[in-house]
This record gives structure tokens, sequence and C-alpha cells, in this order.
């Protein structure tokens, strides 16, 4: 029987970008409307929630000043993955958010990081690429390159596992699938539906004790959430993954980041973790 002790959080450094000029002017993702309004009094009240409850979790947020020219920067987890103090700079698929990956690389060598890539193939940093104990969990098919994948294996020396996505509302690795504790290889939570039927398998090979999410529950970007091995942020309108998820022994806290799904993502796409 799986236990259902509470887990252990550990402190987490993560970095963010306030929604300061968030807009959808563009549509590069199904969840875009132009045509729908945003509140961005309430946008940015909702990302100081999220912010704020990371502070009180005892975990350390920096922050990435915002440009009026990128409204989508508040989706701060496309912008590199940082793995062992190594830091693989971001590449993006759309023009309209290219700039971006200049930014995040000029704040990480600002910062000190001596070990920073500026890849060659296209990757939208942890939109893509999920870590485990010991693995890169990296997906492909609508925005990272395949190419992306060995680049990042050979930068991290970590084995990476590709992963085909196959609906375009969930056009991030990360919109369907979160590692839930990243000590173990073993403990996530997925949607399989987003997945190729060879990548289901793989999933299913290497996952067996996996949280299996319902479509409707992804279809509220519940997989986008956040874990730090205890408490899971994730959006409460995805209901459904609270009781599973304390049956593990984890901590669901519900988020509304309801003005910022508008642009396509939710706690995981604003949070960047630095990790050491
Ligand atoms: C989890 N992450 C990082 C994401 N899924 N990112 C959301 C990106 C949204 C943006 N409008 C875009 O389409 O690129």
């Amino acid at each position: 029987m799986r236990s259902t002790a509470p887990r252990a959080a550990t402190p987490r450094r993560y970095l963010m970008c306030p929604p300061a000029h968030f807009r959808v002017t563009y549509s590069i993702n199904p969840w875009m409307d132009p045509g729908k309004p945003v509140d961005l009094p309430l946008a940015l009240a909702q990302w100081e929630d999220l912010r704020d409850r990371y502070l009180a979790l005892g975990h350390t947020v920096e922050e990435l000043e915002p440009r009026r020219e990128l409204p989508d920067m508040v989706f701060a987890a496309n912008g590199a993955t940082v793995v062992d103090g190594r830091v693989l700079g971001a590449r993006f698929a759309h023009p309209e958010r290219a700039e971006e990956a200049a930014v995040h690389a000029a704040w990480f060598r600002a910062q000190g990081y001596t070990d920073v890539l500026e890849p060659e193939h296209i990757n939208e940093g942890e939109g893509d690429f999920a870590v485990t104990a010991s693995w890169l969990l990296a997906g492909r098919g609508f925005r990272s390159s395949p190419l992306s994948h060995p680049e990042a294996q050979e930068f991290f020396g970590r084995p990476v596992i590709g992963l085909d996505l196959v609906d375009p509302r969930y056009y991030h690795l990360d919109t369907a699938l979160c590692v839930l504790d990243d000590t173990t290889d073993g403990e996530i939570m997925y949607y399989p539906g987003a997945f190729s039927a060879g990548s289901r398998e793989v999933l299913r090979r290497l996952f067996p004790d996996a949280l299996v999410a319902t479509e409707e529950d992804a279809a509220a970007l519940g997989l986008n959430a956040v874990s730090d091995g205890r408490h899971v942020l994730l959006p409460q309108a995805a209901v459904g993954l609270f009781e599973p998820l304390r049956a593990r022994g984890y901590e669901p806290i519900g988020m509304d980041l309801g003005e910022l799904l508008k642009g396509g993502g939710s706690v995981k796409c604003c949070t960047q973790e630095l990790r050491a």
C-alpha cells in the first residue's frame, strides 16, 4: 500500500516576473484570444498572491524586471532551465517571444552564473523540460525542437527522455506533466491524452505509480503545478487532483491565476526554478 505520511518540503529558489505589461495581443497557443480583455490589476494581484504564497512557505523568489514590449514575460519558466547551477538558456519558437531569451541570459550572467549556454536549437525552458532526481523529461511537438534534447543531455549530463506532445492545448510539457518529488525518479502526475501512444507507454513504464489526471483537470491546466516536495501549488479549478494528492501525502494549495490563463499559462509557467 502507498504511504500517506506527510512529505518533506525542501526550500526552493524561484525566478518570477511580475505581469506589469501582460496583455494578449497575439495568439500563439489555443488559450490566447486577443478579443478577450485582460484585467491587468487582477492579473497582478493573482501573481502577487502566488509569489507571496511561495514566500510564506519559506521559499526565495527572485524577480525579473518586466519589459513593456514583451507581454508574455510573466511566463518566466520559459526563459531557461537551471540544474546544478548550469543554465541552459532558451530559444523561442515564436518571434513574439524571441527577445525574452537574451533578457534571461543577461540576468543569469549579472547574478554571477558562469555556466550559461545560449542554445543552438529551439527550447522553451522549463515549459518543455522537467527535472526528476536523475532524468530530464523533455517535450517536443509544438515548441521545443527534438534537436534541443541531445543539446540538453550534453549540457547537463543527464539522460533525456523525449516525450511527444500531440494535443495543441497542451503545447508545452508542463501543461500536461508535473514532477511532484524530485528526490526520486518515480513521482509525477500527468495527463495521458496530451501524449502520443508511444510516449504514453514510456510514461507507464517509467512511472507505474504516477497520479494520472483526468481530461477535466488537465483542461483546467491542473498539471501546470509547482511542488516543493510537499506543497503542490496548482490551479484551484483542478478540483479532481486535490484528493489524490492528499492520499499520497502532498498538501495541495489551489491558486487562482485566471487572468494569466488567458495567455495560456498558470502556476508553473510563472515559476522558473533555480536549482543551486
Ligand atoms: C509552463 N509554461 C512555461 C508555459 N506553458 N508557458 C506559458 C506560455 C504562454 C505564452 N503565451 C506562450 O504561448 O508562449
